[in-house]
């Protein structure tokens, strides 16, 4: 395992005001007691509503705040204990803060970390080579920091993450207020490096079309607590996702009417267009007895969408 923590949590002491002149001290758990194992070469994503707990978690990972209680080893190391050492073999996404000198060009930014991390010059080269290539940085290298739109200081910053050949990558949302464009780059290149198989990511995000297309393993958070360790599939089957069977009729659908397997969740364009969800059962089988029941015009068959299940996982609706 390139990354364990077991019991792991982190407890906040707020003060509140009461009354006009007293205040108390809440302890808030922002993460209460999280288990996690990753493999070296996984792409996990940390997913969970806002406040569940995410960022907290990657700062304790990356040796940035103290855990309140449990163990956690990153490339076998204490986080903490071992910050330096550590920051040599992981890389660092947080949205808020830059690893990139502001006033200076982007490329003279990359040059300091080749330095500071004493990467040989040949590695560096190939490295960069492969995010000019798949990020696009070498057409804003000479424009410095500051000046950089969000999307090009993110491919930046993925870049100066990067040239150290770091064997973790933790990524807190990277795609967040991108353009399109920018995000559609990032989203390809991480899939790229997952493809690679060299270096172990752990993802935050909001966005769902990250989950979909870069999260096989999808860890859930909420209330600083795993509800959910697994594929997408699993979280599908879980949630009670079902598919879903639109037909356009030719007459309208009969009131009352009933398939076996399915259950109509919708009856719209003056009872023109209906909408079955399936309950597990072959989609072959309800259209075949949709098609003996009614005139069929035109239907279409629809898989779930991640919207639905993230909802209602945020929601709890198990
Ligand atoms: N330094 C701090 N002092 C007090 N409370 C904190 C501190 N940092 C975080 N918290 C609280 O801990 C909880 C978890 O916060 P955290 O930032 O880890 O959540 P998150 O899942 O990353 O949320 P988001 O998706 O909104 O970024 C929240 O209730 C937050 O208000």
């Amino acid at each position: 395992m390139i990354i364990s923590a077991s019991g792991l949590r982190k407890d906040f002491t707020v003060s509140r005001k009461v009354g006009r002149f007293r205040r108390e001290r809440d302890v808030v758990s922002a993460v209460d007691g999280v288990d996690l194992s990753v493999e070296r070469g996984e792409l996990l994503g940390y997913i969970g509503p806002n406040g569940a707990g995410k960022s907290t978690t990657l700062k304790m990972l990356t040796g940035v705040l103290t855990p309140s209680a449990g163990e956690v080893r990153v490339c076998g190391l204490e986080p903490v204990a071992r910050r330096t050492t550590l920051a040599r073999r992981i890389g660092v996404v947080f949205g808020q803060r830059s690893q990139l000198w502001w006033d200076l060009p982007l490329a003279e930014s990359f040059e300091l970390l080749r330095h500071i991390y004493r990467v040989p010059a040949a590695d560096h080269a190939a490295r960069l080579a492969r995010c000019v290539d798949l990020l696009g940085v070498d057409e804003f290298a000479a424009t410095p920091v500051r000046q950089l739109s969000l999307g090009q200081r993110m491919r930046g910053e993925l870049t100066a993450a990067l040239l150290h050949g770091p064997e973790v990558l933790f990524l807190d949302e990277p795609t967040i207020g991108l353009d399109v464009l920018s995000k559609q780059a990032v989203r390809d290149f991480l899939a790229e490096l997952d493809a690679a198989g060299d270096t172990t990511v752990v993802l935050t995000t909001h966005d769902l079309a990250d989950i979909e297309k870069l999260c096989r393993r999808l860890v859930v958070i909420d209330h600083g607590r795993v509800v959910h360790d697994g594929g997408l599939d699993e979280l599908h089957a879980r949630y009670g996702s079902r598919r879903v069977i639109v037909a356009d009729l030719d007459a309208p659908w009969p009131d009352g009417l009933a398939l076996p397997g399915a259950v109509v969740t919708a009856v719209e364009a003056d009872g023109r267009r209906v909408t079955l969800a399936l309950d597990g059962v072959a989609a072959g089988e309800v259209v075949a007895a949709l098609a003996h029941a009614v005139p069929l015009r035109d239907l279409s068959v629809q898989e779930p969408g991640i919207e639905d299940v993230i909802a209602r996982l945020y929601r709890r609706e198990a």
